[in-house]
């Protein structure tokens, strides 16, 4: 896509530039706090569909220069919505070897080191994703906090194949997996709110729900994740280490995060 970075003249105190929502309202990460919380008896736990993918089916993981992501295939759903949001990709946002920490929400201040997004679009209202990512109701992301410590087989599904994309625009096929595995164990707990893509064009046009409890990755698998990936060429002669990819967090002014959990 168009030159952005997360550091230097290219980092997200520039974004606005050539972005003009990235410096507007309704601004995705945010720092969950406490005291923004409200707690939603009306909040359903999250439903999906068809995320146990069977190996015979093929998935395309890639380094897109800012992140690896994985395509999704549009059988995937969540259906406790009050429309369809179909899955598109998932992808992940992480600290570096040094810096353990990079995930883009944040819990009181708590950072934890790596965050995946499950990027889902309103497809009830719009036939594809381009048509639906700069709707106020286009798009539903989960968003599952990672922290090191346990191994994670699941994650192990796609980090086993991550050498195969070591650089910008390579993509590899890998074997479909149970991606409901990359999930914490509770759907029923997380917090909720409007927000933006946390990456330019920062349109303001998804429903976020982040899971109130983390998943772990052992220590081996999070510096494979954050040492493996450039965001320059193969045959370029300085490589770019693709790491620190997250957004710091943003202002919330008047929102209010919602709960589905009591305590
Ligand atoms: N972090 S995010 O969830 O807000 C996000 C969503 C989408 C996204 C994906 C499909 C449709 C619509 C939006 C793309 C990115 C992205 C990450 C790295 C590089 C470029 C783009 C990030
Ligand atoms: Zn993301």
């Amino acid at each position: 896509g168009a030159k952005w970075t997360y550091n230097g003249p290219e980092g997200e105190h520039h974004w606005s530039k050539h972005y003009p929502y990235c410096g507007g309202a309704f601004q995705s990460p945010i720092d969950i706090k406490s005291e923004l919380l409200r707690f939603d008896p009306t909040l359903r736990p999250i439903e999906i569909q068809n995320y146990n993918l069977s190996p015979n089916e093929q998935l395309t993981l890639g380094n897109n220069g800012h992140s690896v992501q994985i395509s999704l295939p549009s059988k995937m759903h969540i259906s406790s919505l009050p429309h369809r949001y179909t899955a598109a990709q998932l992808h992940f946002h992480w600290g570096s070897s040094g810096r353990p920490s990079g995930s883009e929400h944040t819990v009181n201040s708590k950072q934890y080191a790596a965050e995946m997004h499950v990027v889902h679009f309103n497809s009830d209202k719009y036939p594809n994703m381009s048509m639906a990512v700069d709707k106020s109701d286009g798009l539903a992301v989960l968003g599952v906090l990672i922290e090191v410590g346990e191994f994670n087989p699941a994650f192990e599904q796609f980090l086993r194949f991550i050498n195969g994309i070591k650089y910008i625009d390579q993509r590899v096929q890998v074997p479909g997996f149970n991606i409901r595995a990359l999930l914490p164990a509770r759907l029923d707990e997380f917090y909720r709110y409007d927000g933006s893509l946390t990456t330019p064009p920062c349109y303001p046009s998804v429903l976020w729900t982040i899971f109130r409890n983390h998943v772990t990755i052992s220590r081996k698998q999070f510096l494979d994740m954050a040492t493996a990936l450039y965001s320059s060429h193969a045959q370029e002669s300085s490589p770019v280490p693709l790491n620190e990819n997250f957004r710091k967090t943003q202002l919330v002014d008047s929102r209010v995060v919602l709960v589905s959990f009591k305590e």
